[in-house]
C-alpha cells in the first residue's frame, strides 16, 4: 500500500497473509479475505504456480509471532476456469482457497461481508486497501498492516482515455488514482466499502500499473466481487 498508514490491529479482521513455502520457511505473497470459516477469497494470480501454500488469520506484523495468528493449510485452490494468466486485462482474476481446517473467530479473525450479486457502487464511494504490499514502488513490502482511503473511480471514467481505457472491464472495480495505492504484495487482498455504515469487501486487489504502483489516472485494479457471488457459492456448496 502506497500511502495511507498503518491500520491498527485486526481492525480489518478478514484480512488474512497468503504464503509460500520455501526451504523451511514461509514467505507472505499476497493478501485474501476470509469469508467462510474454511474459505479464503483471494486472486488468481496469486495462485497460477502451485506451490505449499498457507493462510495466516490474525496476523498484524507479519515478520513476528504476537500470539494471535491462527496458521491453515490449504487443502484446494479453485481458480476461476475462464481465468488467463497472459491476459490480466480478460478479468476473472479471483480463486477460493479451501483450508484444511475452520478458522476460530474471535476478536482477530472474523467473517467479511460480501455485496449482494452484481451490485456496483458509485463514484466515490468511501472504501479502504489493506496490504502488506510495496509501500512505494520498487520498495519493500510492510511489515504491518497497512490501510489507505481508495474512493471508488466509476467505469465511466476509469475506462476512458487516458484512464485506463478498455483495459478496465465492467467485472472490475477501481479505486484511487491519485496519490494512494495498491502495490505489489496486496494482490487478492480486499477492498473494504462502507456500504449503509458497514464494511463491505467489494473488490479482490488485481493490478496497479506497471509504471509505478500509485500512477496518475492508474487507479489500483480491483476483481469486482459482487461479480462473482454466484460462482463462488457453487463452488463452496459443491464440496
Ligand atoms: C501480476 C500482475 C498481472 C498483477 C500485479 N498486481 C499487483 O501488484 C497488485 F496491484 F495486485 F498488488 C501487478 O500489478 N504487477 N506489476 C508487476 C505491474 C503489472 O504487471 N501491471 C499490469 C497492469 C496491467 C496489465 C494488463 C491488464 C494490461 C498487466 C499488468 C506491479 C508493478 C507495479 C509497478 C512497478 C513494478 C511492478
Amino acid at each position: 500500500v502506497v500511502g495511507g498508514e498503518v491500520a491498527r490491529a485486526n481492525s480489518w479482521p478478514w484480512q488474512i497473509s497468503l504464503q509460500y513455502k520455501s526451504g523451511s520457511n514461509y514467505y507472505h505473497t499476497c493478501g485474501g479475505t476470509l469469508i467462510k470459516r474454511g474459505w479464503v477469497m483471494t486472486a488468481a494470480h496469486c495462485v497460477d504456480r502451485s506451490r505449499t501454500w498457507r493462510v495466516v488469520l490474525g496476523d498484524h506484523n507479519i515478520n513476528t509471532h504476537e500470539g494471535r495468528e491462527q496458521y491453515m493449510s490449504v487443502s484446494r485452490v479453485y481458480i476461476h476456469p475462464n481465468w488467463n494468466t497472459n491476459n490480466v486485462a480478460g478479468g476473472w482474476d479471483i480463486a477460493l482457497l479451501r483450508l484444511s481446517s475452520e478458522a476460530t473467530l474471535n476478536n482477530y479473525v472474523q467473517l467479511a461481508t460480501l455485496p449482494p450479486s452484481n451490485q456496483v457502487l458509485p463514484h466515490n464511494n468511501p472504501c479502504y486497501i489493506t496490504g502488506w504490499g510495496r509501500t512505494q514502488t520498487g520498495g519493500q513490502l510492510s511489515a504491518q498492516l497497512k490501510q489507505a482511503s481508495l474512493p471508488v473511480v466509476d467505469h465511466n471514467t476509469c475506462s476512458s482515455y487516458g484512464w485506463w481505457g478498455s483495459t478496465v472491464k465492467s467485472s472490475m472495480v477501481c479505486a484511487g488514482g491519485y496519490s494512494e495505492s495498491g502495490c505489489q504484495g496486496d494482490s487478492g487482498g480486499p477492498l473494504n466499502c462502507s456500504v449503509n455504515g458497514k464494511w463491505v469487501v467489494h473488490g479482490v486487489t488485481s493490478f496497479v500499473s506497471a509504471s509505478g504502483c500509485n500512477a496518475y489516472k492508474k487507479p489500483t485494479v480491483f476483481t469486482r466481487a459482487s461479480a462473482y457471488i454466484s460462482w463462488m457459492n457453487i463452488i463452496r456448496l459443491s464440496e
